[in-house]
């Protein structure tokens, strides 16, 4: 069976509020970062599915016989895409000899890639395919690498089975998915967060899919279309964690503390839903310094409730304090426990605290940059609308 090549993308983002609450069935503000994962489907003719992850040093080969063996018997087309395949996930952890249910960065990157592959492929003949995967984005830092790259790995994939079509026409750079096949990208690629993430709220792979700025609640998703532009400086502690273990031990806190932690998801909502309120105003209104005064609040109180949860790290108490030094406010994003914080930069800040404030950061042994935020969801790319570098790599192997 041969499929159709394809060049496809999707963004990273950041959680202006709501990480962590949003698992719990409350707002969440996610905007998409100018950052993004590029994925290459290459069909073959060796009778082998190879996957080559760069950026986690992961390059494995399998023959086609030995994936066939891992589809569970009497398997059908998966149209119910809500759950995880309990029989399949269990024979490929087997088949990877992972016993402890805790997966490596590599572990996980390949088996939510072989869940996705065999669940689409699985009923029928399987396809010689090479998928190469080059990201922007640091892995594993809260700017939502996983979810960037199980979005790639879902449009691709659903586009080699022929369950959507390719987009690109001949003369188009770059193209993009109607709202249908968006949905169905989604939620394959929720399917790929779940086996990373084990209880994923959804709102990562949302941002990944869709792009721009959106409200996330229970599953349901609004674009924000009217929203002020917002200058953000992204700082990575370089402190590694896992998304799955921080998500879980939120779990455990509130099942030991229901009558105090609900509460905190309480106010964490009224947060998101108070910034929200401000964006919208900045948008309508006249932008004034109070404004700004409330989000640079908003911010506070939310760092202090992801402390409150047990998120929080050293790094991004030091993050807090530097910056605060030089009068802004920052917050973790995403998952916390290390990795990325945001903070927010006033219309009138100078370049020059902009500039001392990174310099400052980076003497601190941290990576920071100002970044843009907005911008396309998940894309399919011709080879030339790709930078040279990127494509370079993809095409490396
Ligand atoms: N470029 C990539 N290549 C291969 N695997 C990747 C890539 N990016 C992310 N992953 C997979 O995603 C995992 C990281 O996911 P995790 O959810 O812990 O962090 P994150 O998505 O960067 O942060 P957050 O979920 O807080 O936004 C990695 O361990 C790896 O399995
Ligand atoms: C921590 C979390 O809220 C955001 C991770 O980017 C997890 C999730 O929503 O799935
Ligand atoms: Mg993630």
């Amino acid at each position: 069976m041969q499929v159709k090549d394809c060049i496809v993308s999707a963004p990273g983002k950041a959680i202006l509020h709501g990480e962590h609450a949003v698992v719990h069935g409350k707002v969440a503000l996610a905007v998409c970062l100018n950052l993004r994962t590029y994925l290459r489907l290459k069909a073959t003719t060796t009778g082998k599915v190879c996957i080559n992850l760069p950026n986690i040093d992961t390059f494995l080969c399998w023959d086609l016989s030995e994936l066939k063996r891992l589809i569970p018997y009497s398997y059908g087309k998966r149209e119910e895409v809500k759950l995880l395949d309990a029989e399949l996930v269990r024979r490929l952890r087997d088949f990877f000899g992972v016993t402890n249910g805790n997966l490596d960065t590599c572990n996980m990157a390949t088996l939510s890639f072989l869940y996705i592959y065999l669940s689409l492929f699985g009923p029928g003949e399987l396809p010689s395919l090479t998928v190469s995967v080059w990201s922007e984005l640091p892995t594993g830092a809260g700017l939502g690498s996983s979810a960037a790259y199980s979005v790639c790995l879902a449009a691709a994939l659903l586009c080699a089975s022929g369950a959507i079509p390719t987009p690109l026409k001949e003369w188009d750079h770059t193209a993009k998915w109607c709202q249908e096949d968006l949905e169905q990208i989604n939620s394959w690629a929720f399917q790929g967060e779940m086996i990373i993430h084990g209880n994923p709220s959804g709102v990562d792979n949302a941002v990944g899919t869709w792009g721009g700025m959106l409200r996330f609640l229970a599953g349901k998703i609004i674009p924000l279309s009217r929203v002020p532009l917002l200058r953000i400086l992204l700082t990575n502690t370089k402190v590694p964690r896992s998304t799955k273990v921080l998500v879980a031990r939120v779990k455990d806190k509130i099942n030991k503390f229901p009558s105090i932690m609900t509460p905190v998801l309480d106010s964490v909502d009224a947060v998101s839903c108070t910034c929200e309120k401000v964006l919208s105003e900045m948008t309508s209104k006249p932008i004034t310094g109070e404004h700004y005064n409330i989000l640079e609040e908003l911010i506070d109180i939310n760092q202090h409730h992801l402390n409150v949860m047990g998120v929080g790290h050293p790094a991004l108490d030091t993050l807090c304090q530097v910056t605060l030094a030089r009068g802004l406010h920052s917050k973790l994003t995403g998952a916390g426990g290390g990795g990325c914080g945001i903070t927010l930069l006033r219309p009138e800040t100078d370049s020059f605290v902009v500039q001392g404030t990174i310099q400052d950061l980076q003497d601190r042994g941290f990576d920071c940059w100002e970044t843009s935020i907005g911008g396309p969801g998940v894309q399919q790319h011709s080879p030339l609308s790709i930078k040279e570098d990127i494509l370079e790599i993809l095409n490396h192997y």
